[in-house]
């Protein structure tokens, strides 16, 4: 049996490292049931190969990963895909197939990873497309067809579309103007609250991290250097946070720029 304390993930000194650059070096986070947590952090500083960790897209050097309690670093592939049954994704530029019509690409996990009749599946595209704020006549048509805001929210109807219980969002507002990027971020949120599910946001916004957030973690040389509630991002006295939040150019923080 779970208990309640028992975080819905839990990662204990993850380290991970290409050839001699160490990108992650040993990374303690936890992220509580039903909790919406905002990854912050310096375009390379291993956000996105931390999130492949724990999908097991990429093995980690050493290090714990628990997921429901349940170690996750050592599964073997039957189990591993089980565990991913959790998991829904909305990956950054929605990752939609052009071959395939809207809502063939919102039903696409519930037909191929669930087996689920297509006139059903269709269905249940239908109403998540529905649940994004987007009507049945824009699920016949190709996402080559769809602006870039359409195409996260179709992102967003498919990593909802079976229900997980723990979403990663990577960038879910990149390359989107302020309002459209504000419309995805409510749609965030309440799509998490419809689903009580645990959220786990990569992003450069501020914007969009003080609106998505519970709880935000700044990661920063492959270490989690700072946690805290969202409305305390602003008094996190803490100098390299207060660098990142207000994007000062001067501060503890180095960018490596080499010459050309
Ligand atoms: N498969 C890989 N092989 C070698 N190096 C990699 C690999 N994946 C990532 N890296 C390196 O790890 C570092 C961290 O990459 P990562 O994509 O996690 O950064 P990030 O924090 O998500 O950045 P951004 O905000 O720009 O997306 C980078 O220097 C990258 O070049």
């Amino acid at each position: 049996m779970l208990s309640p304390a028992t975080p819905k993930i839990a990662l204990s000194g993850v380290t991970k490292r290409f050839g001699p650059k160490k990108v992650l070096n040993g990374i303690d986070l936890q992220v509580g049931k039903g909790e919406s947590l905002v990854v912050i952090g310096g375009s390379g500083t291993g956000k996105s190969v931390m999130l492949k960790c724990i999908l097991g897209l990429l093995q980690p050097d050493s290090g714990s990963i628990r997921v429901d309690g349940q170690e996750t670093t050592a599964l073997r592939p039957r189990e591993r895909e089980k565990m991913l049954h959790k998991f829904g994704m909305l990956f950054q530029g929605a990752a939609l197939f052009d071959s395939l019509t809207v809502w063939e690409n919102v039903a696409f996990g519930l037909m191929q990873g669930e087996h689920m009749p297509r006139a059903q599946a269709k269905e249940i595209a239908i109403a998540k497309l529905g649940a994004v704020g987007l009507t049945p006549d824009v699920g016949e048509l190709s996402p080559s067809e769809l602006s870039g805001g359409m195409q996260k929210r179709v992102g967003l109807a498919r990593a909802i579309a079976d229900e997980p219980e723990i979403i990663f969002f990577d960038e879910p507002t990149t390359g989107l103007d302020p309002i459209m990027a504000d419309v995805i971020n409510e749609l965030i949120v309440q799509c998490v609250k419809d689903l009580g599910a645990t959220a786990v946001t990569i992003t450069h916004d501020m914007a969009s991290a003080r609106k998505i957030a519970d709880r935000i973690a700044m990661i920063y040389q492959g270490q989690i250097i700072w946690t805290g509630h969202a409305s305390d991002i602003d008094q996190s006295g803490n100098p390299y946070v207060d660098q990142f939040v207000h994007g000062r150019a001067e501060g503890p923080i180095k960018m490596q720029i080499r010459a050309l």
